[in-house]
């Protein structure tokens, strides 16, 4: 057997990174999959869009649907004011051995609560797990039909509120349909595409930016 794509990356991040600098950790993340092999992180290019709409939110609460190997989740934790929370959702138990190992790399563990399971299974319970009262920042990256019934979910459990931010990876490549329809067309969004690429290639993909109005 041997190691996996995510063990390799972490391998890469022990060998190139600082501990305790998260800069460190995203920059040698992104050279290992331009360089020596591709995986499906948010990379450099978006990651610049995320870094931006992050920073003109500076939400206290956040949740990130598809932790993968944690390159988000330290993208966003790194930005985030002391007190705030991030809650990173992962189904694939290997995934989420890796992003607690990388996130803990960057030194953010106090930052982010990394909950493994099903993004369906996980919202309704929140609330009464995490002490959730809403969320000013959501990040969708996870399988890229559940991003729309689990819209709806956030909304049906009461955990959107006027203002809160929602921000979709892979709309062009995988591609969302059902999402941008969804979002694109309920009056209770105000929606915005930021044209882009497909991590660490020169093949189209982009963020939608969808504005919760209550
Ligand atoms: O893959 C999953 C689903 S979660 C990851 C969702 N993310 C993506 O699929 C994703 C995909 C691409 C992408 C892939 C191939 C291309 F040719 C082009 C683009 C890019 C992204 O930025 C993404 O976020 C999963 C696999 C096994 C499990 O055992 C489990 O539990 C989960
Ligand atoms: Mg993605």
């Amino acid at each position: 057997t041997g190691t996996s794509r995510p063990q390799r990356m972490l391998k890469a991040v022990q060998k190139n990174a600082t501990k305790g600098d998260p800069q460190s950790v995203i920059s040698a993340i992104d050279y290992y999959c331009r360089h020596k092999e591709w995986a499906m992180n948010v990379g450099d290019d978006k990651g610049l869009i995320l870094d931006s709409v992050l920073m003109e939110v500076n939400p206290s609460t956040v949740l990130e649907l598809g932790t993968y190997c944690g390159y988000s989740t330290v993208r966003i934790a790194r930005l985030m004011s002391p007190g705030s929370k991030l809650i990173t959702v992962e189904f694939n138990p290997a995934f989420a051995e890796v992003a607690r190992q990388i996130i803990a790399y960057a030194g953010l563990q106090d930052k982010v609560t990394l909950v493994e399971g099903s993004s369906g299974d996980l919202i309704p319970k929140m609330k009464e797990r995490f002490g959730i009262k809403y969320f000013d920042f959501v990040f969708l990256d996870h399988w890229k039909d559940s991003y729309a019934p689990d819209t709806k979910l956030l909304e049906d459990c009461g955990l959107l509120k006027k203002g809160t931010v929602l921000l979709a990876d892979n709309v062009i490549c995988p591609g969302a349909p059902e999402y941008l329809k969804y979002v694109r067309n309920s009056p209770r969004y105000e929606s915005r595409y930021y044209k882009s690429n497909l991590e660490y290639t020169k093949a189209e993909d982009g963020l939608e930016k969808s504005v919760f109005l209550g």
